[in-house]
Parts: C-alpha cells; structure tokens; sequence
C-alpha cells in the first residue's frame, strides 16, 4: 500500500544530532516526491527509547554559527514533518523526552507500547531551558491549553496510561502490537482520498507552521541569545553529567 518505515538508528539513544535531522529530512523529502509512497511510520531501532530528544552536546560549549546551523535544522525537520502531505504515524517504542516527544507529536497518529518505562513529554524545564513556541504550539493543538500549561511548566513526563487518557497518545497497546497496530491504523488513513485528506490536514496545521516560517531566522537568533547564556549552558553541562555519572 506504499508505506515506508523510517527506523531511527543513533545508538545509544536516538539523541536528534545534527547529522541524524539533516537525513532524516533527506529520507523524508524523497519520501515526499516518489508518488508509490503515501505513508511513513516512525519508529526507532534502539530498544527501549524512541529518541533522547535533541542532541545536548549539539547545544552545548559550541560556536554561535554551530548552534544556528542546528536549531535551523532543527525548525526543518519540525516543518517537514509537521506539514508532510504523507500520512505519519509513530509507533513508539521507548521513552520519548522532549525533543522526541515533539517528533510523534508532528505525526497523524500516535500508537505507545504499553511499558510503563516509556515516558513521553516535553520536560525541557526540568533541564532549565524552555520550550520554543512552536513545540508548545504542537502540543497545544495535541491535547488543549490547560493540559499542556501544567505539562509544560512542570516539565511532566508521561507514563504510557496518562499519555493516553490526556490525549498526548491516540493508543496504547501491548509492546508486540505496536508495529502491526501502527499498520492496521495507516491503512484506515489510506482508506481516504489523499487530496482530501492532505489539503484538511493543511487546513488544521499550516497556521500554526506559518508562525515559525514568518519568523525563521528571528527565531534562530532569540534561540542564540538564550543558549549562549551562561546561566542556560551551565544547566545543560549539569544536566549532561548527570547523565553521564548515572552509570558510574
Ligand atoms: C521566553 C523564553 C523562551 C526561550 C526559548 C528559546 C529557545 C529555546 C531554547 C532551547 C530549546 C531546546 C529544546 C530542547 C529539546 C530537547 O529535546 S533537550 C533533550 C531532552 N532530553 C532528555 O532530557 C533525555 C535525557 N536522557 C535520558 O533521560 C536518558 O538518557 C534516557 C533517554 C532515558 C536513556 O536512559 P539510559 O538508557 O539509561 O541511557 P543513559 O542515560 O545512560 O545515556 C546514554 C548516553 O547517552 C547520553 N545522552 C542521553 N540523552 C542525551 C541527549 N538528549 N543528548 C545527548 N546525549 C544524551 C548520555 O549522556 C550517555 O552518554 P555517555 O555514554 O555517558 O557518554
């Protein structure tokens, strides 16, 4: 039925380098332009975690001109996906914090395997950063205001069963099922004549994808000068060796 399987691979946890953004838009822009092709599940091929979220050590003790070329291709990736005309679906298979979290969010249809492990959400405050407004949009248009106010403020991450009954997850089912559920749930989108489909799609999400595109490189620099405070790197190097000491 034309579906495609895009299986994030960065060992250990899928963290969004820039190297894994830039092919991931590639895949996906060739994705967009052979017509045999009309939908993508996403899904990663480290066990246990959809994606770590954005790559820390790409937004930490490096060059100005680094941090502008990855947030760009950060708001690429969120663009491509978000406005795609295939219909996406994540099949979630691990813990999905923040940047990963935002990653199924721009999907059509989210399907979580039940492990109560596999937390999903944007958690950025608990690393004393914020989330941009177009990730607070995403999950705004996801599960409503009041929802996405405290889950942001708090930085709350959810387990499987939350996820759920806020609407951050369309199902939950058993870890096994996730990639044939993913499937079964493609052929019901598939169902639906793509024009109709792609053009409703647009209606809901392009209001919310111009914001970003009017103010791109507006956004790039407000993203600079909060980085490169000192106070936000310190956060982001206790944070990373904390990361790091948790094994030893
Ligand atoms: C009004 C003002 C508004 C201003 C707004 C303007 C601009 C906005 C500015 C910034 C916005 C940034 C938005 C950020 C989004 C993000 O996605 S940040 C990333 C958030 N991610 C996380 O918090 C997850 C952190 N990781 C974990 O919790 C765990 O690693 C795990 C995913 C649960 C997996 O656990 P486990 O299997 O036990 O693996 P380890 O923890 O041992 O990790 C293995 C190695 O991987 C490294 N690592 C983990 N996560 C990341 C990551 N995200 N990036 C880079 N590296 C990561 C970890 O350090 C280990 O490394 P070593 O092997 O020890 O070297």
């Amino acid at each position: 039925m034309g579906v495609a399987v895009i299986k994030l691979k960065n060992p250990p946890v899928n963290s969004l380098s820039l190297e894994v953004l830039t092919e991931f838009v590639i895949s996906l822009e060739k994705l967009e332009n052979d017509k045999t092709f009309r939908g993508v599940i996403v899904t990663s091929d480290c066990p246990g975690i959809f994606s770590a979220g954005l790559d820390l050590t790409e937004m930490c003790g490096k060059s100005q001109a680094h941090y502008a070329e990855y947030w760009r291709a950060v708001q690429e990736l969120w663009l491509r996906l978000y406005l795609s005309n295939l219909v996406l679906i994540a099949a979630i298979n691990g813990v999905s914090p923040a940047g990963g979290c935002l990653m199924s969010l721009t999907c059509d249809y989210r399907v979580l395997a039940d492990n109560p492990k596999y937390n999903m959400g944007l958690n950025e405050t608990l690393l004393g950063i914020v989330a941009p407004s177009w990730f607070k949009d995403t999950l705004v248009n996801t599960v409503g205001h009041r929802t996405a106010e405290r889950a942001l403020q708090l930085g709350l991450l959810f387990p499987p069963a939350e996820a759920l009954r806020v609407g951050m997850v369309d199902q939950v089912v058993p870890e096994d099922q996730v990639h044939s559920t993913a499937l079964s749930v493609m052929a019901q989108w598939l169902a639906v004549p793509d024009h109709a489909r792609q053009l409703t799609k647009n209606l809901m999400r392009k209001p919310t994808a111009d914001r970003l595109v009017k103010q791109r490189d507006a956004d790039i620099q407000y993203f600079l000068r909060f980085i490169s405070r000192d106070s936000i790197q310190k956060s982001l190097r206790v944070y990373l060796d904390k990361l790091r000491q948790k094994k030893g």
